[in-house]
């Protein structure tokens, strides 16, 4: 896939389109799923305002001391929420493959309230947690809220998209994700000033574990490398004004494999283009709701055929995910 032929979606376009037109765009999404699930989401109708609300405050964040971003860290390893530091996280290990950690940090967010009845004690004390807020800057928690309320809206409005693709009701996945128990996370890649180690990247090998991601690559920024079709590893590029989506393990449960959960990565910068550049991104995991059971879609096996995966639980799944990354050192 070339930089000039990543597949850009209008997805204002998809919503306005009479039935025909929607199965017609959706079979683009469909072919797209099944090479590598990797496209951008253009006219989407996220505020640029919202956007701009929550780049300046994370990048404020990130820009404090080690000791103030320590107020906000997450108390124990494997606590999912607030601040994250350097050497907490290898996700290469959740394919276990065992790498130094991630030159990363971040900061993550969870639901914003806990769903009437929820009394399960795995999700309260895992997706339901607190997230730990910093104290400064001020206006992160307003700037954070308001983007993922955007997030969660333009995930349930691509789910729709996905089930047309599919050739299901357009409504198909709505039961399965109208509590969903998505996380977002901002991250910051900082300067490199001294060599990585070997086998250690800014993000380690991965797929993503939920049913889509929607990244948001800082404006100019390089490094998100998926697996091409043909096996070689491809950069994509930058859509200015466009969200990057991919989509994550469950929609290839779902399907059957008739969907690829994609691997990338984030490389390091090269040193020819300056070592130190640092990197921003924000990754919206939309995960379907703690307990909805993911099972292959009867339309993607063949009649009489067992469907390759035994089902799972969505948010039993994403604890031993996201359990499996976290590093000696976390906490
Ligand atoms: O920062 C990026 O561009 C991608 C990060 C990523 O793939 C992840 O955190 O799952
Ligand atoms: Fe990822």
């Amino acid at each position: 896939m070339s930089s000039q032929s990543f597949p850009v979606f209008d997805l204002g376009a998809f919503e306005a389109a009479g039935v025909d037109e929607k199965k017609r765009l959706g079979a683009t999404v469909d072919a797209i799923c099944r090479s590598t699930g990797f496209l951008a989401i253009a006219n989407h109708g996220v505020g640029e305002d919202v956007i701009a609300g929550i780049w300046e405050k994370a990048r404020a964040f990130f820009d404090q001391s080690p000791d103030e971003k320590q107020g906000a860290k997450a108390p124990f390893p494997g606590y999912p929420y607030g601040y994250l530091g350097p050497g907490t996280e290898a996700l290469a290990k959740s394919r276990n493959v065992d790498t130094p950690p991630d030159l990363k940090e971040s900061f993550n967010g969870g639901p914003l309230a806990v769903p009437r009845g929820m009394v399960d004690p795995e999700a309260l004390g895992f997706c339901y947690a607190a997230t730990i807020w910093p104290e400064k800057p001020e206006g992160f928690a307003d700037a954070w809220k308001a983007y993922y309320r955007s997030m969660e809206e333009l995930a349930s409005r691509i789910m729709r998209v996905f089930a047309v693709g599919l050739g299901l009701e357009e409504h198909f996945f709505d039961r399965y994700v109208d509590a969903p128990i998505s996380a977002l996370r901002a991250l910051n890649y900082p300067e490199q000033t001294v060599a990585p180690q070997p086998g250690q990247l800014r993000a380690g090998v991965h797929t993503d574990y939920g049913s889509l991601t929607i990244l948001l690559p800082e404006p100019g920024s390089k490094g998100l490398e998926i697996v091409a079709p043909d096996g070689s590893w491809t950069a994509v590029p930058p859509v200015p004004g466009a969200f990057v989506i991919n989509i994550g393990d469950l929609m290839a449960l779902w399907t059957n494999d008739r969907w690829v959960s994609t691997m990338h990565r984030v490389v390091n910068p090269p040193p020819e283009e300056g070592g130190m550049k640092r990197r921003q991104s924000l990754a919206f995991f939309h995960q379907p709701n703690w307990s909805a059971e993911i099972a292959c879609l009867p339309s993607c096996v063949e009649p009489g055929a067992a469907p390759k995966y035994e089902p799972v639980l969505s948010g039993p799944y994403l604890m031993g995910k996201f359990k499996s990354t976290v590093t000696a050192k976390a906490g």
